[in-house]
């Protein structure tokens, strides 16, 4: 495993009567290809929102790049959470705008509030913008509107504004969940090329557990807030699989 990413320490959330995560300890290193896997209700989304920041565990600490985002100022924050990029399954395009319009979003957080301004009305670093867009396969797409797009493509244009922020991790939740089998392939070999040829770490939800053995180097089981394994995928048996789904949530 490279250095250290994100480290969890004992680390639980709960909302209202709801443990969403229990006393979770673990550490994900850079270049690592994590899926997280389980039934729903399980914490996927929960330990992605505590890995980007978006949300503060109960108990326990969640580190990032080495620091312990409850103990820094907003700005430092700001900072540290640049270096992790998220990509939803709902996408949250601004649909009425075009590509580069969206793409851009994602460099908002380096840029002065000037220059964010203006770019709303003469869009800012196209070549930034064509450059991420080519890595996701459509440069032609920098004009069009992103509601005029296909599902696959609002996904590739969701994950190009990812990839100006330059982040050091990839965090993707559901990222294939409205996309039909071939589109998922598509998407998943090209988290796996984006990840594996930059070094970067990718964290990922996925509910089609074929998809997280065929492209991801580790696996998290877990089942109502608890981890049940943490293992690479030859190692996962077809039993440990059984027992995870077994318990669907009964919340
Ligand atoms: N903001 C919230 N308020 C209240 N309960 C929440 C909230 N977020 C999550 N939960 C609860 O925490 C538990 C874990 O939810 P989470 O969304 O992390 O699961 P998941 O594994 O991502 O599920 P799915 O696969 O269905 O997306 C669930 O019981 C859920 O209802």
């Amino acid at each position: 495993m490279g250095e250290p990413v994100f480290e969890l320490a004992q680390v639980s959330r709960q909302f209202g009567d709801v443990m969403a995560l229990s006393d979770l300890s673990l550490s994900i290193g850079l270049g690592e290809r994590v899926a997280l896997i389980g039934p729903s209700g399980a914490g996927k989304s929960t330990l992605l929102n505590l890995l980007n920041g978006s949300l503060v565990p109960s108990t326990g600490q969640v580190t990032v790049l080495g620091r312990d985002l409850s103990q820094l100022s907003p700005r430092r924050r700001r900072r540290i959470q640049r270096q992790v990029g998220t990509v939803y399954q709902q996408h949250h395009l601004v649909t009425n705008l075009s590509v580069i319009h969206n793409v851009n979003a994602g460099q908002l957080g380096h840029w002065s509030l000037g220059k964010a301004a203006w770019s709303l009305l003469w869009p800012q670093s196209k070549e930034t913008v064509v450059q991420a867009l080519e890595q996701v396969g459509i440069a032609d797409k920098l004009y069009a509107r992103a509601d005029r797009l296909s599902g696959g493509e609002q996904q590739r244009v969701a994950l190009a504004r990812v990839l100006v922020q330059q982040p050091v991790a990839i965090l993707a939740d559901e990222p294939i969940a409205s996309l039909d089998p071939a589109r998922s392939h598509d998407l998943m070999a090209l988290l796996r090329s984006l990840t594996r040829e930059a070094g970067k770490t990718l964290v990922v939800s996925l509910h089609d557990i074929e998809f997280a053995f065929q492209y991801c180097t580790r696996l998290l089981g877990l089942c109502q807030g608890q981890l049940q394994f943490d293992l690479p995928p030859s190692q996962v048996t077809e039993g440990m699989i059984d027992r995870l789904y077994r318990f669907t949530s009964s919340r």
